[in-house]
């Protein structure tokens, strides 16, 4: 599947911290129950590797990627785990190649024109802008769409459910990423129905 697919699947992708690899599972069934399908599982913790691999078995209707990908040894351990897309919050070079060498559907952070240009020139036109908020918000992605109008965002980073919408209305927005539907302390007390109901929610906003 395309990263132009994905990123068009569902409005909201969630961006997932877990610390324990028995909280995977459900976590990602309350998601897509909720009707978010695309998951995005950051690197940041010791049961990440291990998660993705649990979630592609026993949830076959998500869609699941690795996120806080930084260097081409993490690359390579996210696609061992079987992770169907990648996110990174910035771009390097040697990521970005390892990646097209691979046939990796890529979601490379950036927060300025140079940098989706010099993407742009690697014919790669799916990006990240991270962090959203604090790199300009909607008005730095309108102003970059003026000029550069083929690029597609998925925003991440400061985006909740107060200003998802905006994002969602830019024309060269094609979903946002968020933490808001698997905060930290819901995966800690195993509420699940309730992060299904944010997800749900999320699943609205587009
Ligand atoms: O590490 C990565 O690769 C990331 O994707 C970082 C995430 O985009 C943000 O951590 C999500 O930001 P919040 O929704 O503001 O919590």
């Amino acid at each position: 599947m395309s990263i132009e697919t994905i990123m068009n699947t569902s409005p909201v992708i969630p961006v997932m911290v877990i610390d324990k690899v028995e909280n995977a599972v459900p976590l990602a069934k309350a998601l897509v129950g909720g009707g978010l399908k695309v998951l995005e599982i950051t690197l940041r913790t010791d049961a990440a590797l291990e998660s993705i691999r649990e979630i592609k078995a026993a949830v076959p209707e998500a869609i699941v990627g690795a996120g806080t990908v930084i260097n081409t040894a993490t690359l390579d351990q996210a696609l061992a785990a079987g992770s169907e897309f990648i996110v990174t919050p910035g771009t390097t070079p040697g990521l970005v190649d390892a990646a097209l060498s691979n046939g990796v559907q890529l979601l490379p952070g950036v927060n300025t024109p140079t940098e989706a240009m010099t993407l742009l020139e690697k014919g790669i036109s799916a990006l990240k802008f991270f962090p959203a908020e604090a790199a300009g918000g909607v008005p730095m992605l309108k102003s970059i769409g003026g000029p550069l109008p083929q690029i597609s965002f998925c925003p991440t980073g400061g985006v909740n459910p107060n200003n998802a919408r905006e994002y969602l209305a830019l024309k060269n927005v094609a979903c946002v990423g968020g933490s808001w539907m698997a905060p930290a302390n819901l995966v800690a007390e195993g509420k699940w129905e309730e992060i299904q109901h944010l997800a749900a929610e999320a699943a609205t906003l587009g």
